[in-house]
């Protein structure tokens, strides 16, 4: 179920070019005066939730038979505390939390794969197996229970959420005075954490920097050493749907594609908005590409990896 459903394409591109304008108010000099980032952003809002209410008023006119998204879902229990601006609110909420996070880590699996044969091999073999013999000759509809049989499936995008760090920093503020290694926080104060010193630090990850899905065997994630969906009450109330829409990608990339990276250096966006290309000191740093096929002799020895 998608958050919803636009079938037309130019409400599509209008959508999702306002909603980078809104982003990319949020860290930037909050002053809205002509010209400014901040104005842009506050603008875009106003559109989105413009288009919104178009979206609203448009289903309102169907009859409202069928579930199709979370929109609908919405409306369906419209009344008491769930006033209209709250389901707007709500929209406006999940879509921003939903945008660009999954995506991301879409983008750049199709990489890890490319640079990691064997990981690749892992992969398919697992696809394979669950396609069965059936593969070549009929549709196959995944069911849960294949989901949740795809176990080195989980260990790659638990690597990629670790590497790609989508949703990598959140906002809290401390409700008392809080020691960390001798520091205080005092309460009262706004605290952003940032993940991703946490999943590449080499105390916690031998090796931090390559993508290797065999550490996450028998280690234990019931800590804050890997929250990349956040942590607490407040945690991703997408992560488990976010998880699924990873691994049926993967599932289908794996089985009916093949790729080579067409470029030996990719594109990377450093700060300002401002592109290098071909560059390797500007570049932000990846996995180490392509460990060459004949030296993974992987599995068991990485295993033993924190
Ligand atoms: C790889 C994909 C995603 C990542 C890495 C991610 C990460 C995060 C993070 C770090 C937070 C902040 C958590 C905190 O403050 O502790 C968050 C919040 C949230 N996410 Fe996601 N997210 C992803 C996908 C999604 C999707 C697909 C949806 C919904 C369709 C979603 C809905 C939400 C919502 C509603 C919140 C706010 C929860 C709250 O404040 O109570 N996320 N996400």
């Amino acid at each position: 179920m998608g958050l919803s459903n636009i079938d037309d394409a130019h409400e599509a591109d209008y959508l999702f070019e306002n909603l980078q304008m809104l982003v990319e108010g949020l860290l930037c000099v909050p002053l809205n005066l002509p010209g400014m980032t901040y104005r842009r952003s506050v603008q875009a809002k106003t559109k989105v939730v413009q288009l919104l209410q178009k979206l609203i008023a448009k289903k309102l006119r169907r009859p409202a038979t069928e579930m199709n998204d979370i929109l609908d879902g919405l409306l369906a229990v419209e009344g008491g505390t769930l006033t209209r601006e709250v389901i707007i609110d709500v929209m406006l909420g999940v879509t921003f939390a939903a945008y660009e996070t999954t995506a991301r880590v879409l983008t750049l699996i199709p990489k890890f794969l490319g640079d990691n044969p064997h990981v690749m091999k892992t992969l398919q073999d697992e696809h394979f197996r669950i396609l069965g013999e059936r593969a070549c000759t009929e549709k196959i509809t995944l069911t849960w229970d294949a989901y949740k049989s795809m176990t080195f499936t989980e260990k790659v995008v638990k690597e990629a959420l670790r590497l790609v760090n989508p949703g990598d920093i959140v906002f809290r503020e401390a409700m008392e005075d809080v020691n960390v290694d001798g520091y205080v926080i005092p309460k009262g104060w706004k605290v952003m954490p940032c993940f991703s010193p946490a999943h590449t630090d080499p105390t916690i990850y031998k090796d931090p920097l390559s993508f290797i899905p065999w550490r996450w065997n028998n280690k234990d994630t019931n800590n804050f050493e890997f929250t990349p969906f956040g942590g607490g009450i407040r945690q991703c109330a997408g992560k488990e749907l976010a998880k699924l829409e990873l691994s049926l990608f993967i599932h289908h990339l794996v089985t009916r594609c093949s790729w080579e990276q067409s470029e030996e250096d990719a594109m990377f966006k450093k700060g300002l908005p401002i592109y290098f290309k071909n560059t390797r000191r500007f570049q932000r740093e990846l996995p180490p590409t392509s460990h060459r096929l004949e030296d993974q002799k992987v599995p068991s020895s990485l295993s033993t990896l924190a």
